[in-house]
């Protein structure tokens, strides 16, 4: 049979559509194309028609007579979610830190103890690549069964040009295997390694002139991240790095402003990074710097509500204009959670985003944050066949029943990858 798929009769369909070219912005990030009893036709992958039943057999009645059909009565039909920060390759866990904060002991103090991010870090140094990739890919399913089809996933916990080629290198093999399309983040500027805490310079002169170089030549990578933090990076150091990468055709990211205001945000604007990413303390300028610079402000409110921190200003970030996408931030750390739906439930009842701004802040401006809205992000004609099937009655449930998974059917270029909760093989 054909790659044919009829998605008929959703009880909306949400396309999403009119911000492939740019970010949907304020009142825009409200406007998500809603048609009720929606359907929409896919050929090879790439999505050939969308409207109403009526509108497309008109057309295509002879192609629907071909296709497998996924009937979505009384169920609403989104764009596939689009996770764009994640440190999904990563081995090990740190249930012990999350019981010592809950003792009262702060994230960074762990971490400047040389456990957090070091403590992953000597866990995926130790592991093979078999176990690195095993360990990841049993997280990517709970991912696609949470109706995520595109993710991005940074390195930065191998923190050595061996360990995170390693890392990048078991990115890609899970991108070739798996669902779910992964998109790479170089992050070898996520910690300043303990051996290295005299002499930070000497390191990011490695992350430059050692690391930087080989990925790029590898192409392992679309994107370079650092994390400009006081004790981490600083804002002159994350320039640097960020601008090295430029040379090697590697877009700037940057993780700013999460425990304190720190320049992060400002320095985003500088290196016109695509995206700054956390933002729970940016400052007021910082917002005003990102806006004009087209910055796009992944917020990550499952870090703010597992590190028990303030929120970022959403919706200060939305009214100034800021193009604002939301993000899992999976990691063992600060964010170790799988659930898009969650931080949707989150950016709405925490950080006073409405239930549209948050569809389209995990579809399309989630995709324009890692450089694919051109592709995925929204439901139109010409773009990948990625759809994810809510078992709601329409989007305002999404939010409402929160803390839960309503994924039910999950599909990947045309192809049903998830079906009534469980993955087809
Ligand atoms: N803040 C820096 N990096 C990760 C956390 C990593 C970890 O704690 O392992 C983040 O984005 O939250
Ligand atoms: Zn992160």
């Amino acid at each position: 049979m054909p790659n044919v798929l009829y998605i008929n009769n959703a009880a909306e369909l949400i396309t999403v559509k009119g911000y492939s070219d740019i970010p949907a912005k304020k009142a825009a990030m409200s406007e998500i194309g809603i048609i009720k009893n929606g359907s929409v036709l896919s050929k090879g992958g790439k999505i050939i028609a969308v409207g109403t039943d009526e509108e497309i057999r008109k057309e295509h009645q002879d192609l629907i007579d071909q296709a497998e059909i996924v009937d979505a009565t009384g169920r609403i039909v989104t764009p596939g979610l689009v996770d764009p920060h994640t440190h999904i390759v990563y081995a090990g866990t740190r249930e012990n830190e999350y019981a010592m904060r809950l003792d009262g002991k702060a994230y960074m103090d762990i971490m400047n103890a040389g456990g957090g991010i070091h403590a992953t870090t000597r866990a995926t140094q130790q592991a093979t690549s078999a176990e690195l990739y095993e360990q990841s890919k049993n997280r990517l399913d709970k991912m696609l069964l949470n109706g995520i089809t595109t993710i991005e996933a940074k390195s930065g916990y191998g923190l050595t040009t061996e360990h995170e080629l390693k890392q990048l290198e078991v990115a890609k093999k899970l991108n070739k295997d798996h669902q779910i399309d992964l998109i790479s983040t170089f992050m070898g500027a996520h910690a300043v390694p303990m051996d290295y805490k005299d002499n930070p310079e000497v390191f990011v002169d490695i992350v430059i002139n050692e690391m930087l170089p080989v990925v790029a030549e590898k192409n392992l990578a679309v994107f370079n991240d650092v994390f400009c933090e006081r004790g981490v990076f600083t804002p002159e150091q994350s320039r640097r790095i960020l601008e090295a990468g430029k040379k090697h055709g590697l877009k700037p990211k940057i993780h700013a402003d999460e425990i304190e205001p720190y320049g992060g945000s400002e320095t985003a604007a500088e290196v016109n990074a695509i995206s700054a990413d956390h933002l729970l303390r940016a400052s007021d300028k910082g917002i005003q710097m990102m806006a004009e610079n087209d910055v796009i402000g992944v917020l990550l409110p499952g870090t703010a509500f597992f590190l028990m921190a303030e929120y970022a200003e959403a919706r200060k970030m939305i009214d100034s204009g800021m193009a604002v996408a939301l993000s899992t931030d999976a990691n063992p750390g600060s964010s170790p959670t799988l659930s898009l739906q969650f931080i949707m439930n989150l950016g709405c009842l925490e950080m006073g985003m409405n239930p549209k701004e948050v569809i389209t802040a995990t579809t399309i401006n989630a995709a324009h944050a890692i450089d694919a809205a051109d592709r995925i992000g929204s439901i139109e004609v010409g773009k990948d066949a990625d759809f994810t099937m809510f078992d709601v009655k329409n989007h305002l449930m999404l939010s409402y029943q929160y803390g839960m998974n309503h994924a039910h059917t999950v599909v990947k270029k045309g192809k049903v990858v998830v079906a009534d909760g469980h993955i087809i093989k």
